[in-house]
């Protein structure tokens, strides 16, 4: 069985009313359905955690409401605040929490004893369990005869036995090296299909989040920037901090020209058109345009505005970096395959964006060094 997850204008403010709190969650709605693995995605210290503790029970809000399925966690206004044990959540953190003296076998049969679930029966759900992680052979082994991947997937299985209705995870897969965290996000996404469960999952990893959301939440000082399907929002991101955190160079422009839907932007790297049809910009507008790495192609042009700064193999594809005239700050990279590329380090080149992949918005680029969530002191609330 799983449950619908619903927070509505949910708030949290460290440090209470004092002058020095820490507006770290500003107004956040989540919804995500039964059964749906919904992703909170964003940059670190925008609220991810703290959401999920709220949900958890280990953070009490300033505000807002945490309902699943018919039962109210938390309501401010009705000074409900379910506690943690009563929520029946199941949790799975960066850090396994085995314990360290039970052997895998009576781990993973811990939730089912506490509930006096009967002998016979505990050994066949927790062999099932052990079989879907695919650590039956490890039954009678100690936490500390595990690797790291297998430590998770006893820890998961431990969370799993007891079938919760909603399973939140924190990073879970963060303290495993790269090859074997997309094993296990698969392992994982495989898990969710067979077993019914609503997942509410944090990571700052985009290609975690891709892989296993069906709702992604993308999270930005406190409050939820855009939401959608993945694929949706990859590649249609409703905001230039969107689009930057998802990978997108960005450089400034200002519209020069509009044709229907065409526009026509002057910006740093020269003259770009999009059809992604920004509402409210017109002519004379500052505008931002935005592009994936591997959207942008690049052509020689002794009066283009950039500079090949570099150019690197990278495996699948040639790692290039431009940069606008005398070589600054401001830097786009590009990453496309070696036979498309015809271009050496010095080189001027203009850019060769088609219109369907220049994305445009209002405003000014946000770089990289603005993206990470800066804690807004409070007001001071009477
Ligand atoms: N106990 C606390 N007291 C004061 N401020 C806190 C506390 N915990 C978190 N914060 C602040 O609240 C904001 C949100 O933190 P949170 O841990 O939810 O972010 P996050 O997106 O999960 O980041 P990360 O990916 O780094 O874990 C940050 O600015 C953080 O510094």
């Amino acid at each position: 069985m799983s449950l619908p997850v619903r927070i509505h204008q949910l708030e949290v403010a460290y440090g209470g009313r004092k002058q020095d709190a820490v507006v770290a969650v500003n107004g956040v709605d989540i919804e995500i359905g039964s059964g749906e693995f919904g992703v909170l995605l964003g940059p670190s210290g925008c609220g991810k955690s703290t959401v999920l503790n709220t949900i958890a029970g280990l953070i009490s809000p300033t505000a807002g409401t945490i309902t699943v399925g018919d039962q109210v966690f938390f309501d401010k206004s009705r000074d409900i605040n379910l506690k943690p044990e009563k929520r029946g959540l199941g949790m799975v953190f960066q850090s396994y929490a085995l314990w360290p003296h039970m052997t895998v076998f009576d781990n993973v049969a811990f939730p089912l004893r506490r509930r006096h679930v009967k002998r016979e029966q505990i050994a066949s759900r927790v062999g099932e369990m052990l079989e879907l992680v695919r650590c039956q052979q490890y039954a009678k082994r100690y936490p500390h005869e595990l690797s790291g991947g297998q430590q998770q997937r006893i820890a998961l299985a431990r969370t799993l036995v007891g079938k919760p209705a909603v399973v939140l995870f924190d990073e879970p897969l963060s303290n495993l090296d790269a090859e074997l965290r997309i094993q296990l996000r698969d392992e994982l996404a495989l898990l969710h299909s067979e077993i019914a469960f609503t997942a509410v999952y944090v990571t700052h990893d985009q290609a975690e989040a891709y892989g296993l959301a069906s709702k992604l939440f993308v999270l930005r000082d406190g409050r939820v920037e855009q939401t959608g399907p993945p694929l949706n929002v990859y590649h249609a991101p409703a905001t230039e901090y969107v689009a930057s955190f998802l990978g997108a160079n960005s450089w400034a422009g200002e519209i020069v020209g509009r044709e229907g839907k065409r526009l026509v932007v002057d910006s740093e790297y020269g003259i770009i058109e999009s059809t992604s049809d920004p509402k409210g910009l017109g002519v004379g507008d500052t505008a931002v345009v935005a592009a994936y790495p591997d959207r942008i192609g690049l052509q020689r042009d002794p009066s283009g505005a950039g500079v090949v700064v570099s150019k690197r193999f990278g495996g699948a594809a040639m790692e290039i970096v431009v940069a606008l005239g005398p070589a600054n700050d401001d830097r786009l990279r590009i990453r496309r395959a070696a036979d498309l590329v015809d271009v050496h380090e010095g080189d001027r080149v203009r850019l060769v964006v088609d219109p369907a992949d220049a994305l445009v918005y209002a405003g000014r680029p946000t770089h990289a060094s603005d993206r990470e969530h800066r804690p807004v002191p409070l007001d001071v609330q009477s």
